[in-house]
């Protein structure tokens, strides 16, 4: 079923195209409210898991644009009332070109295109509209920070209630202090721009995190009760799956309330996005830890620094780490199988640096190899509060299978170093430009609420930021991607092998690939 309706934003001026609006399962139902609140009771037409794909329907080109829209309040209270931006009125706006994002304005997500390839999809352009759809002193804001730190949580916080204070007059937020579970079993924290004046300078997050906790019907419950409007929720891929729970619980319940998703994440394995808020700090921090390894084991004969850097599913820490230093050897990844033994494998390549240089440098994503450590260490599959799996400890694994190696099987005197900065890396406050990027990221989320769009994350895509679907965003996780170019620059930049060695028959005879940093070799049936 096709439902064809104008966009909320027909009252403003431009013309405006009709979209298409192709809900996934469009449910046309109306609902009976607990009156916690004076909600009104409408009819409603429901996409819950809602993803609205709207296609702009344009007779005289389908070009195969499309337009993957978020929520809007309206689209479920469409008698909601809207009211001129108060930023018409602002000092900081009044000379700005264009002050407003008009509805036309979206973001492609894939920017390099053929010549006939067709559009493809775009999310709607960040920023501030024309009308709200809150009243400034109606506005019951709160702020929730969930899952592992990240550098610039305390930033993004400050500049959500600053920009909540200065651009639209809102002075009522709260803090709920500790994750999801703080929403219904600890008291609130009243936030102003004056208690959150300073946090920005430091680590950690100022309302506390958790894992675990998420009670979807007591959390929306305690929103009810509280009568809060605004959501605004900082997290990783759980809390993100966690907040479109809650969006599509308040849109059951027909609340005018947004919910806001910012996405945070150290391991950068948030999708659509270009790349998450504390990333580019915590990998300036990594180099700090690079940098001591290198500086250690060229100081000695036969040194081997081994770095264990965050990253659960995905090695960007590790990847980006090691193509800022240059004094890494070899970075092993999640995405990445490796292999110790034998010819092409990690022994062997270890061998060969100390031979050529006398050190080596690895690399070592949290995440790498977990089948391997699991063999040899027979662990249990433990899982977090969140329902992640607990990693195996791959550094002292490694570590202790290369001392084995060398010292028992090659009879070779190596001195080994590990460093183990996991947590420092996250534990910083973030540096000049996470601090613009977590500002940005803040006042789009504002902008996006007071404008009633609602289920959505905010997020930098091809660097315009954009408003995306929650739903999207905890589709698919962001990885390596092996096949893409910015791992075959690493391989190409340490030269490590990249353990895709493997017996091929060639012509009916039987050969042996070899493939370091990213060029073929090939060998005999021995592997020579
Ligand atoms: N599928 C899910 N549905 C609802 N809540 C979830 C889901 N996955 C995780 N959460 C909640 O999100 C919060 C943070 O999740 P977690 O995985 O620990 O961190 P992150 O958001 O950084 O990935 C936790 O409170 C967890 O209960
Ligand atoms: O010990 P904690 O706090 O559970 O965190 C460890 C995990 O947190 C991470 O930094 C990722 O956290 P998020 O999923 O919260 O973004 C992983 O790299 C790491 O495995
Ligand atoms: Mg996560």
């Amino acid at each position: 079923m096709d439902l064809s309706i104008s966009s909320p934003f027909s009252k403003s001026s431009p013309p405006i195209p009709t979209f298409l609006f192709k809900p996934r399962s469009p449910v046309l139902h109306s609902l009976n409210f607990k009156s916690r609140n004076s909600y009104p009771k409408t009819p409603l037409i429901s996409c819950l898991n809602l993803r609205i794909r709207a296609q702009v329907l344009d007779q005289t080109a389908d070009d195969g644009f499309v337009l993957d829209d978020v929520p809007h309040l309206t689209n479920f209270l469409p008698d909601l009332h809207s009211y001129p931006n108060p930023l018409q009125n602002s000092q900081a706006y009044a000379i700005v070109k264009q002050t407003f994002v008009g509805p036309e304005d979206v973001v492609a997500q894939k920017i390099v295109v053929q010549k006939d390839s067709s559009r493809g999809v775009h999310f709607r352009r960040a920023g501030p509209r024309e009308k709200v759809y809150f009243k400034s002193e109606e506005v019951r804001a709160c702020i929730v920070t969930c899952g592992g730190l990240c550098p610039g949580i305390n930033t993004v916080i400050r500049e959500i209630v600053c920009g909540l204070n200065y651009m639209y007059g809102v002075d009522d937020i709260l803090g709920i202090q500790g994750g999801y579970r703080g929403f219904y079993s600890k008291n609130t924290l009243k936030l102003t721009p004056k208690v959150v004046n300073d946090i920005h300078k430091r680590g950690g997050t100022f309302l506390l995190t958790s894992r675990g906790g998420h009670d979807t019907q007591k959390i929306v419950d305690n929103i009810q009760d509280r009568g809060i409007n605004q959501v605004y929720i900082i997290g990783g891929d759980g809390t993100q799956r966690g907040a479109a729970r809650i969006y599509e619980e308040v849109e059951k319940r027909g609340l005018q309330v947004a919910v806001a998703g910012i996405p945070k994440t150290i391991d950068n394995d948030i999708a659509v996005i270009d790349k998450s808020f504390g990333f580019d700090t915590a990998v300036e921090e990594a180099q700090r830890a690079v940098n001591a390894a290198h500086v250690e084991v060229e100081s000695v004969e036969n040194g081997i620094g081994i770095v264990k850097l965050m990253g659960r599913y995905s090695g960007f820490i590790g990847m980006f780490a090691t193509l800022a230093s240059r004094d890494v050897d070899c970075c092993l990844i999640p995405e990445s199988p490796f292999y110790l033994e034998g010819k092409g494998g990690l022994f062997e390549f270890i061998e060969e640096r100390l031979k050529e240089n006398g050190h080596i440098v690895i690399v070592v994503a949290e995440g790498a190899g977990q089948e391997y450590v699991a063999q040899s260490m027979h662990g249990i599959d433990e899982k977090d509060a969140s329902g992640n799996r607990l990693l195996l400890d791959v550094g002292l694994w490694l570590t202790q299978n290369i001392k084995d190696h060398f010292t028992k099987e090659r009879k070779m005197a190596i001195n080994m170093k590990y460093i183990d900065p996991t947590y420092m890396i996250r534990a910083i406050p973030s540096n000049a430009s996470d601090n613009i990027y977590c500002t940005l990221l803040a006042q789009s989320a504002v902008h996006g609420a007071m404008a009633g769009y609602t289920g959505f994350t905010v997020g930098p895509v091809n660097s315009r930021h954009a408003y995306i679907p929650i739903s999207h965003v905890t589709e698919t996780q962001n990885t390596v991607k092996l096949t893409d170019r910015m791992w075959a620059r690493l391989l190409a930049s340490t030269n490590q092998p990249s353990f895709l060695n493997c017996a091929e028959s060639i012509g009916g005879k039987d050969v042996y690939l070899e493939v370091r940093g990213g060029l073929f070799s090939v060998l005999d049936t021995e592997g020579k």
